[in-house]
């Protein structure tokens, strides 16, 4: 009888195929622990090593943001913006940062995103120490976001999140410092004129210096943040846009056209002035601010159907449309009724903390009443605030006619027949020398902004390959086909308008309207093309702001001797007028160089001029403010004696 076969004989024949298979698993085992050992020595490549500037902003994991922020917890929270939160983090190398969370249901986030990352490109922070630093950004991938559930299905997380990384800031936005905290060191006049002196020269290097120039579009006390020493720098650059001198040439030319219409009694002319009239100089019906307790605020919001609505009280209204694409105001009414229910244009009303008010119920009917008088005044003969019913039965048509004569004035302008005479009649303006030229030297030191194959710098992984090498993920397809519109320049109205998502969860921005309503330069609601006045505008906002170290619209608690003081912009002009310029001084100001404070109020209300023309630069700021060029006179028509032959007439036209 043959001895019996050895069990591992036995084996063998029974499962023939074990020794192939235990030596594929054994293979992928090991492939498997390569991939994760290669993952890992790549993610760590993902974090920056050298994080001081000058570097295109780096790529980061967002599982290392979520770690330095502590699962980007509560107690590291620094504030709330339009978009989305922003925390604080400390990387391992111990440096601190602040990541801005984007919110994951923004559409208007995804576009700050996007635009904050290929305007920080542009800027150079070592050349220009007055703009916050954005060190990095952090997309992660929705689709590998996932949990397992306790049933065993595996369900996605979280959508797509978007985070930026910019270099820490110690003291917080200058609105909380200044008007909310009111911190001691800015208390001395010494420091608030550093301030203003920085935020100048950023917006100058911003507009003048940045390859390509940059209009910042947002220009508020939030988006200055401080270090730790209180010096200034700009940030949130959400809402920039690269600035094309050409559009601002034609600009100047259809206000040129529209003056001599003006000048010729041209009654289209007079609805110009109404409509923009309203918004800039009445400035306290469309001013916005978030108030403290004690302040009283208006506030203009870009509606679901594209309506601006002036809200003084739940009881008490003033409502404007705004056609939604042109901005253009047609109807103005004042519905005194009483409101029961909010709708859904109260909404802001409701976020305000309007418990402080509660007790003031008078504040509000005497700011109500105030608006009304300071809208009459100005337009003694026409009956401007009517009841909602009268203008809907009486003055409707003759609205619609001027609305329409108006569109068909502006349909009249040819763009590109416009560009080609100007070109004739002024081959080489000053800014095509002085600028384009410049540019163009510039390009040709440098290089392109682009690589060779047209990538943008953060289109490309960290490792340096260029993406489009590699498989293209969602947000890679997204981001390419936004670029286009900032190589272009120009940001499509419509794409804002068809945001509708209001920034700041309803609480400070309108994106539609491209900036911060009570910043915001009166042109932006005209249609107009966004150029770097409408920068100049907000900064005249913000001196008068740093001056009196109050916000542009508020009421404190004895309404009667606050009154004409509400709104800041019409005290500054009224003061200018009674030659009282330094009443508007913070009175907690201490060390005070009462000629620069001159100097700063004046400059404002040279900012703060109706026509953008008129305004002066930022370079012409920078000088005044630094001593270098002469001091600036008042406008005239806020010189307080005028030539007594002069027909003066503060802000009010000649009709
Ligand atoms: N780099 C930073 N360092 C320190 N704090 C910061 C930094 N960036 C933002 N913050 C804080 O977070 C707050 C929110 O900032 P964010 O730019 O998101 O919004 P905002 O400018 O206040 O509002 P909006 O989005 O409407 O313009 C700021 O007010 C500031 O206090």
């Amino acid at each position: 009888m043959p001895p019996p076969p050895p069990t591992a004989m036995l084996h063998h024949r029974r499962f023939p195929l074990l020794p192939p298979l235990l030596a594929a698993a054994i293979a992928l085992a090991f492939f498997f622990l390569c991939f994760i050992f290669y993952r890992k020595i790549t993610r760590k490549r993902t974090v920056p090593t050298d994080l001081k500037p000058p570097f295109p902003p780096q790529r980061f994991s967002f599982s290392l943001l979520r770690r330095s922020t502590d699962s980007f917890s509560a107690a590291n929270r620094l504030g709330q913006g339009g978009f989305g939160s922003v925390f604080k983090g400390i990387l391992p190398s111990g440096q601190e940062i602040a990541v801005k969370l984007m919110s994951e249901a923004s559409i208007q986030g995804e576009r700050e995103f996007h635009n904050e990352l290929s305007l920080a490109s542009s800027i150079d922070t070592v050349c220009c120490p007055y703009v916050v630093c954005v060190l990095g950004f952090s997309t992660s991938d929705g689709k590998r976001d996932y949990k397992l559930r306790f049933y065993g299905r595996r369900k996605k997380r979280r959508g797509r999140r978007l985070a930026l990384v910019y270099e820490y800031m110690p003291n917080g936005s200058l609105q909380d410092a200044l008007l909310d905290r009111k911190c001691a060191e800015l208390m001395h006049w010494n420091k608030r004129f550093a301030i203003i002196k920085s935020i100048a020269k950023g917006l100058d290097y911003l507009h003048y210096s940045c390859d390509p120039p940059i209009i910042h579009g947002d220009i508020k006390p939030s988006n200055i943040l401080l270090d730790c020493n209180f010096e200034a720098k700009i940030a949130d650059f959400g809402l920039g846009q690269v600035l094309n001198r050409e559009d601002e040439m034609i600009d100047t030319f259809v206000e040129e056209e529209e003056e001599k219409i003006e000048k010729k009694g041209d009654d289209y002319g007079s609805i110009i002035e109404e409509n923009e009239s309203f918004v800039t100089e009445d400035a306290v019906v469309v001013n916005v601010e978030q108030s403290p307790d004690d302040a009283y605020c208006v506030r203009i919001n870009d509606g679901e159907e594209g309506v601006g609505v002036l809200e003084t009280s739940p009881s008490e209204r003033l409502e404007k449309d705004c056609s939604a694409s042109e901005g253009i105001l047609d109807r103005i009414s004042v519905d005194s009724g009483n409101r029961k229910g909010i709708t859904g244009r109260d909404w802001w009303w409701k976020q305000e903390n309007v418990s402080g008010l509660s007790d003031s119920g008078r504040v509000k009917d005497y700011v109500m009443e105030w608006i009304g008088s300071e809208i009459n005044k100005e337009r003694p003969k026409k009956e401007w605030i009517k009841s909602t019913s009268s203008i809907e039965e009486g003055s409707a048509k003759v609205e619609q006619n001027k609305q329409k004569k108006k569109l068909e004035w502006w349909a009249s302008f040819d763009r590109e027949a416009i560009r080609k005479e100007i070109k004739k009649k002024k081959p080489r303006e000053w800014w095509k020398e002085e600028f384009c030229d410049e540019l163009a030297k510039k390009k040709k030191k440098r290089g392109p902004k682009l690589d060779n194959e047209g990538e943008l710098w953060w289109q490309k992984d960290e490792d340096g390959v260029p993406e489009k090498k590699k498989r293209r993920n969602s947000i890679d397809r997204w981001l390419d086909g936004f670029s286009g519109e900032f190589r272009i320049g120009r940001r499509n109205s419509q794409d804002w308008a068809s945001g509708d998502i209001p920034k700041s969860g309803g609480i400070s921005s309108t994106p539609s309207m491209r900036g911060t309503v009570c910043y915001i330069a009166p042109e932006y609601s005209g249609g107009a093309h966004v150029s770097d006045k409408c920068d100049v505008y907000s900064f005249g906002v913000l001196l008068l702001v740093m001056v009196s170290g109050r916000r542009p619209l508020q009421v404190m608690a004895s309404p009667m001797s606050e009154f004409e003081r509400a709104n800041l912009i019409s005290w500054a002009r009224q003061l200018a007028l009674n030659g009282k310029l330094l009443d508007l001084v913070d009175s907690n100001m201490q060390s005070l160089d009462r000629e620069q404070a001159v100097l700063c109020i004046t400059i404002a209300l040279l900012c703060l001029q109706r026509s953008p023309n008129k305004r002066p630069t930022m370079k012409e700021i920078v000088g005044m403010l630094s001593g270098k060029s002469e001091p600036p006179h008042l406008p005239f028509e806020f010189s307080p004696s005028p030539p007594s032959n002069f027909p003066f007439k503060s802000r009010k036209k000649v009709r």
